[in-house]
């Protein structure tokens, strides 16, 4: 049976189902981009028209279309030669003529279509997502960009392009669909039936034809009972698996929903652990942690006894556990995520973990599995902001290593200005630090008035940031080691404090230094 998405896939505009507005927001894109040569962002949840509706533009004015992926490092390449500069006066087909750019003759024009568009940063390797920003504004062919997530653009793009958002389809817009292809089929159908599998895909369009044709597979007739048994018999996907446990079901649900996944219990628990904090609040968090923790500790003896029925205790915790842990449930639409610390390989993780183990002095594998988690957790999304910009601090991270941990975009101008910060954190730091050791800035006041901050000794240093020390200690501590800064510094602490920045010491700072 060939796939019912692909067969029923809408080759007009008229035929794509709900947002109406959006569509004829597009149809008019497309009519008037000779006088405002923008492209398009279109955006909103998977399977609800996007990709459709920009092909059956192009079908329905007779253009080429091109499709691209964002995800793939060679589309930046491919956008320059086919939309950039070089486009101008050339078609996709090498025609130099009158189509696209030059207007006149529209329909020689291709239309390129960018999905995954929201994945464009780190991807494009050739100057990130501003250099795709410059193509996409010298763009001499309509190009549509596809998200998920608009606001996962950099901002840069995002103000390069018009917008136009998809919302999902209502049940009521995915019935007559689900109608029109069982009698195209010749399947039979309760309405009832056909409503069900509707409303459990919630908004999903593509969602909701893969299950027709799931269920229609072997049956000239489709009844209620048939979808309700579909429920529980077909291999539940990762992310519906998600929904069930972290949002929707209750403990015994959400176990018979793991045992619908076709994942083992290890890689369950890496997935729920990883997207937990999109939806739990911190009460409900904690809860789950204990679950989770407990779940780590039967995955640990699965590992070393290689007795693999105790995974069935792994499953418990993962996921009637955490489902537990919930407060009630919860609605919407979340971008689950990959798990972050899969790629073992992965050169970013690699540098961080690096990094984290040189700074606490630890090996890579616990900075990997004990530290780069919590981290992660802390900071999840960036958030709390100081805290991000301690960590990045901390462990010198640049923008992609943030994202890496955190988990947000790299080109966000969240991360971008999280970054700025932790590097004037360090020179910050770097510069008291240096100030203290041979008290020669401004800072020389404060350790003549005993405050005994600036205490320059290696044991201190590792502790500055929470070098409020007791009087006792300090007095002396504070006093013997600003005579001894001030013999050092005689010969430059008279100079401005720019002599006191590059002691190059920064070996010297722990995390305490910057939380
Ligand atoms: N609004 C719609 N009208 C008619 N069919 C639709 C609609 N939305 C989705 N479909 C069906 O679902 C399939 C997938 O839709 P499409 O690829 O356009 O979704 P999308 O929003 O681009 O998803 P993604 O973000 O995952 O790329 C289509 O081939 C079609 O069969």
């Amino acid at each position: 049976m060939s796939d019912w998405t692909e067969t029923y896939r809408p080759t007009s505009l008229s035929e794509v189902r709900g947002n109406d507005k959006a569509v004829s927001k597009l149809a008019e894109w497309a009519d008037t981009w000779d006088d405002h040569r923008e492209a398009v962002i279109v955006h909103g949840s998977p399977g609800i028209g996007k990709t459709s509706a920009a092909h059956a533009l192009a079908a329905d004015r007779g253009w080429e279309t091109v499709e691209l992926n964002a995800s793939d490092k060679r589309t930046g390449d491919v956008i320059e030669r086919f939309a950039g500069r070089a486009a101008r006066n050339a078609t996709l087909g090498g025609s130099a003529a009158g189509g696209g750019a030059a207007g006149g003759d529209t329909a020689s024009r291709q239309l390129v279509i960018v999905d995954e568009a929201d994945n464009i940063h780190g991807n494009y390797d050739r100057g990130g997502a501003s250099a795709i920003t410059d193509l996409v504004k010298e763009s001499g062919q309509p190009i549509v960009l596809i998200a998920n997530d608009y606001y996962e653009m950099s901002r840069g793009l995002r103000n390069a392009c018009q917008e136009i958002e998809f919302r999902d389809v209502s049940a009521r817009s995915i019935v007559p669909v689900l109608r029109d292809i069982c009698r195209r089929e010749d399947v039979a159908f309760e309405s009832d039936a056909l409503e069900r599998i509707a409303e459990r895909n919630a908004g999903d369009l593509r969602g909701a034809v893969n299950d027709l044709q799931a269920i229609a597979e072997g049956r000239d007739r489709i009844e209620l009972a048939d979808v309700v048994t579909g429920d529980r018999d077909r291999s539940l996907g990762i992310f519906p698996f998600l929904d069930a446990v972290l949002k929707e079901e209750g403990a015994r649900d959400a176990l018979e929903s793991a045992y619908a996944v076709d994942e083992t219990p290890d890689d369950l628990t890496k997935w729920i652990e990883g997207n937990l904090l999109k939806v739990y609040d911190a009460d409900e968090a904690t809860r789950a942690y204990d679950f989770l923790a407990n779940a780590d500790v039967w995955l640990g003896r699965v590992r070393a006894t290689q007795d693999y029925s105790y995974w069935r205790y792994v499953t418990d915790n993962a996921a009637a556990g955490t489902a537990a842990a919930r407060d009630g449930t919860a609605g919407g639409w979340t971008r689950w995520g990959r798990p972050q610390f899969w790629p073992a390989s992965d050169a970013t993780a690699d540098a961080v973990v690096q990094r984290i183990a040189a700074a606490e002095g630890c090996s890579m594998a616990t900075a990997r599995r004990e530290i780069l988690p919590f981290l992660a957790a802390m900071t999840h999304h960036c958030s709390p902001r100081e805290l991000t910009v301690g960590m990045a601090a901390a462990y010198d991270l640049d923008a992609s290593e943030v994202a890496f941990v955190t988990g947000s975009g790299e080109s966000t101008n969240k991360v971008a200005g999280i970054v700025e910060d932790a590097q004037d954190r360090r020179e910050q730091l770097l510069e008291e630090h240096a100030a203290g050791a041979f008290a020669g800035g401004p800072d020389r006041d404060a350790a003549d008035d005993g405050d005994a901050e600036a205490d320059g000794n290696d044991e201190d240093a590792a502790e500055l940031g929470n070098v409020a020390k007791s009087d006792g200690d300090s007095d002396s501590a504070g006093s013997a080691d600003s005579e001894l800064a001030a013999g050092d510094s005689s010969d430059d602490a008279s100079t401005d404090d720019a002599s006191t920045d590059d002691d190059g010491d920064d070996d010297q700072l722990g995390l305490g230094d910057f939380a």
